[in-house]
């Protein structure tokens, strides 16, 4: 039976980036917790919890645990703005780090040392679960005195390059010398035999070296050390950079793929509304600041086994209409089948430029054979119906665990942050997927998308099949995953 929370029971309090991938990463840490007996208190910005509360299944997901409870605090956006979390950028980014640094950091600290959550009945806050780029929730957690967790939701891969920046810097490889992005970069360990100037995440493409979001992911990164444990959502596949990690975080629990472990615990919990008997592959973790649309799924149950690619750049990426056009004709001209989630402030301006306008009408008329479009999808179901043989994604932590989990092969088109070094990782390390970088034409993405379905499905399949198999065990009873969940409720439970 499920322990769903008591006033003895450790008081967590978590808060993520507000945007959609690290909200939905935290939130299924949050049920994982809740399904462990801790109680919680989720802290969201207003605009994303009333989205969430509209569109996400948060409401019914959380319902039956009595010590979780939602908090909001400001996020400087006026009510009448609309939502955007794509980042068009890096002015947007920019903007981002003034509202969290004038609004939404005076915020958390007037919520975490006012009374609100004093008179809580469910016990004073004993620990701090937060995103490890919100380092000022560290030094709130220091002022308190209690212990802070800081829960970093990309791959280790990309932590450790983080890590590793000032060295680079140091040494001249950033900023890049020249226009040649296959530079190799041989100063981060572990990755020597395999990194370009172009892999490294996108904040290292900054001309000038005090760029805001170049200056933001190094100083966040030291700052994170102050952390009393660190966290990450990743499993033994990044075996070797985890070691590496250690070095700075000694106190490190990895306990990914976090849905896949969630899945886990939701199924062995006999009175959990999401018990389950079947795979812990089936049951999906709904969290959504869109509102998703189902008929993809009744779309999909009319399609032959493996055969539709699956298309989303997740929720901050923003492509051009010249790159839509591209990537559409690529994917009609494959062959394949394909459904292509659109969220609704994804594409840059939309211009009248005649050609553009051809081509959309003749591509329209071609995708109604054997494409679908919504405006977001149900991703981790999506992933798991045996109609998809492949995901065209651009390699978000979330996205590329999901994939793995699922063990559906991956074609990269990389946008931003992490998602240059996850891409080479899935093509070059892990050889689960091809990497598309910086390459955003029709005849590419028409190769890779053929590639993935048809030239390499074999090779490919057998290496998703490791993959997903590896994700299985470490979130079993012996695995890595399992054994860190363990210890961080430990940590947890001593803390408070
Ligand atoms: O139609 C859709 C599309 C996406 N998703 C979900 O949305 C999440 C998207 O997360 P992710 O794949 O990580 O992409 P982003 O939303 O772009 O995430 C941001 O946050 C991640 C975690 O920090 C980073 O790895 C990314 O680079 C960063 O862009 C995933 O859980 C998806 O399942 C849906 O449910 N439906
Ligand atoms: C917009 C980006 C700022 C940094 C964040 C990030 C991270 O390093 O945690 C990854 O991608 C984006 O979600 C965020």
């Amino acid at each position: 039976m499920a322990d769903t929370g008591s006033l003895i029971s450790p008081h967590v309090v978590i808060f993520p980036f507000p945007i959609q991938g690290h909200i939905n990463s935290m939130l299924k840490l949050a049920e994982v917790l809740c399904l462990s007996g801790i109680n919680v208190t989720f802290v969201n910005t207003q605009q994303n919890h009333s989205r969430l509360s509209n569109f996400g299944d948060v409401q019914s997901r959380f319902g039956s645990f009595p010590g979780f409870c939602f908090e909001t605090i400001p996020d400087g956006l006026s009510a009448d703005q609309p939502h955007s979390t794509g980042f068009r950028n890096s002015q947007d980014l920019v903007d981002m780090l003034h509202r969290l640094k004038n609004v939404i950091r005076p915020g958390f600290r007037e919520l975490l040392t006012s009374d609100r959550l004093k008179i809580d009945s469910r016990g004073p806050v004993s620990c701090i679960i937060a995103d490890g780029i919100l380092g000022f929730a560290i030094v709130v957690a220091e002022e308190l005195g209690i212990p802070s967790i800081s829960f970093r939701t990309i791959s280790a891969c990309c932590s450790w390059i983080y890590f590793c920046l000032p060295k680079l810097i140091e040494n001249g490889d950033i900023p890049f010398k020249d226009e040649d992005m296959d530079q190799p970069i041989k100063n981060v360990p572990e990755m020597e035999s395999f990194l370009r100037c172009r892999d490294l995440p996108s904040f290292c493409r900054a001309k000038d070296l005090n760029h805001p979001s170049l200056d933001f992911v190094i100083s966040e990164t030291l700052y994170s050390t102050r952390a009393t444990a660190h966290l990450l959502n990743t499993f033994d596949i990044e075996a070797p950079i985890i070691s590496q990690l250690r070095s700075y975080w000694p106190n490190l629990y990895t306990v990914g793929p976090l849905n896949a472990l969630l899945n886990t615990l939701r199924s062995r919990t006999a009175n959990s509304p999401h018990s389950s008997s079947s795979s812990s592959k089936s049951v999906s973790s709904n969290a959504s600041l869109y509102e998703e649309d189902r008929s993809c799924m009744t779309w999909l149950d009319k399609q032959p086994e493996k055969s539709v690619v699956y298309v989303s750049f997740g929720s901050i990426a923003m492509v051009s209409r010249e790159q839509w056009l591209e990537i559409w004709y690529g994917l009609v001209n494959s062959g394949h089948r394909f459904l292509w989630v659109k969220p609704p402030d994804s594409l840059l301006a939309k211009d009248d430029e005649e050609s553009h306008v051809q081509a959309e009408t003749e591509l329209i008329e071609a995708t109604k054979e054997r494409g679908y479009t919504v405006e977001w999808a149900p991703q981790e179901e999506v992933l798991n119906h045996s109609s998809v043989g492949g995901f065209f994604t651009h390699s978000g932590w979330n996205s590329t665990l999901e994939s793995m989990v699922a063990g559906v092969p991956m074609v990269c088109w990389p946008h931003l942050a992490d998602q240059q070094i996850n891409s080479r990782y899935v093509s070059e390390v892990w050889k689960i997927g091809m990497d598309m970088k910086d390459n955003c034409n029709r005849l590419t993405v028409e190769k890779l998308i053929r590639d993935m379905m048809d030239v390499k499905r074999e090779e490919l399949t057998k290496s998703t099949a490791k993959v997903a198999e590896m994700a299985r065990q470490s979130i079993g009873s012996d695995g890595s995953s399992y054994r860190n969940y363990e210890g961080l409720l430990e940590f947890i439970r001593k803390s408070c």
